[in-house]
């Protein structure tokens, strides 16, 4: 079981993507992706004129603050525009795809961060309102239904909340937990860099290989957004995947690369 994470950036390669997973799907592997969305978001956000806002938690992680209309764009681009033009990708190829959103059938379950700590201007805040969580809980039942059925699951980061509201879940945790629960050996989180770089943005300066024990590390080489993926590597890792590649999804058989090893392998 592999699961494949393609982030949402600028510059993705879905045709190439879509291509890879079609001939791994028809020479019998068992395949998950989960897709980000964020350029698609913010580009949503710009033309109705509720721009993106993005803020860093005390600890030093990024990410967008969610309040209920960022909800409802990250609903429509993410679960919709961008889930839906992968499937039809897929199904163009002859993939029998499904698309879905951990909200339906409560596929992730994770809490709501309704208050969250913020750090701007050196200053820390308090912001309400907000719609994000973290993946606690996958339901493997219904993955496991879809993928024994033949289907190939393609998950849009969203999870539900005890209350059974929408939660804007991070992409490469939900796909970390995800591996984890189906007890993948493979997790590959594909992004527009091509892995890890020791000195961002110079591409020359790729990080090929990171022992488990080191991870802790490398985090402060990871500024940003991909900081994200080193968690979500270490949280698969720690919950038993056996290896997670951080490989360039721009590039033509993104999965077959990095299951080659191209990228940053951390084992
Ligand atoms: N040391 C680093 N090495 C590589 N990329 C880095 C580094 N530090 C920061 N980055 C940034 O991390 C980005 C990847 O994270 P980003 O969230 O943008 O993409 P994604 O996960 O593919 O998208 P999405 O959030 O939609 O799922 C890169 O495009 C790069 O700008």
């Amino acid at each position: 079981m592999i699961v494949v994470k393609v982030g949402g950036g600028a510059g993705i390669a879905y045709d190439a993507l879509c291509a890879d997973l079609a001939t791994l799907t028809r020479a019998g592997q068992r395949l998950v992706l989960v897709h980000g969305g964020s350029h698609e978001t913010n580009t949503l956000a710009e033309r109705l004129g509720h721009p993106p806002r993005f803020v860093t938690s005390p600890s030093g992680y990024t990410s967008r603050y969610t309040d209920r209309a960022t909800l409802e764009l990250f609903l429509m681009a993410t679960a919709g525009k961008v889930n839906k033009v992968i499937v039809e990708r897929l199904q163009h190829l002859g993939v029998n795809a499904i698309g879905l959103s951990g909200l339906d059938g409560r596929l992730l379950e994770g809490q709501r961060k309704a208050v969250i700590r913020i750090v701007e201007d050196g200053k820390q805040k308090v912001l309400r309102d907000d719609w994000t969580g973290t993946v606690e809980k996958v339901n493997t039942h219904l993955l496991t239904l879809l993928l024994n059925a033949g289907f190939l699951p393609v998950i849009a980061p969203i999870a539900a909340s005890d209350a059974g509201e929408a939660l804007n879940v991070d992409g490469d945790r939900a796909a970390a937990a995800i591996a984890a629960a189906l007890g993948a050996n493979t997790l590959i989180l594909l992004t527009n860099v091509p892995g890890l770089l020791r000195a961002f943005p110079d591409e020359s300066t790729l990080v090929r290989h990171i022992p488990r024990a080191d991870i802790e590390e490398y985090l402060p080489l990871a500024q940003g957004r991909m900081k994200k993926k080193i968690l979500g590597a270490s949280e698969a890792l720690a919950q038993g995947v056996g290896r997670v590649i951080l490989g360039d999804a721009r590039v033509a058989e993104p999965i077959t690369r990095a299951l080659a090893g191209e990228g940053t392998v951390i084992v």
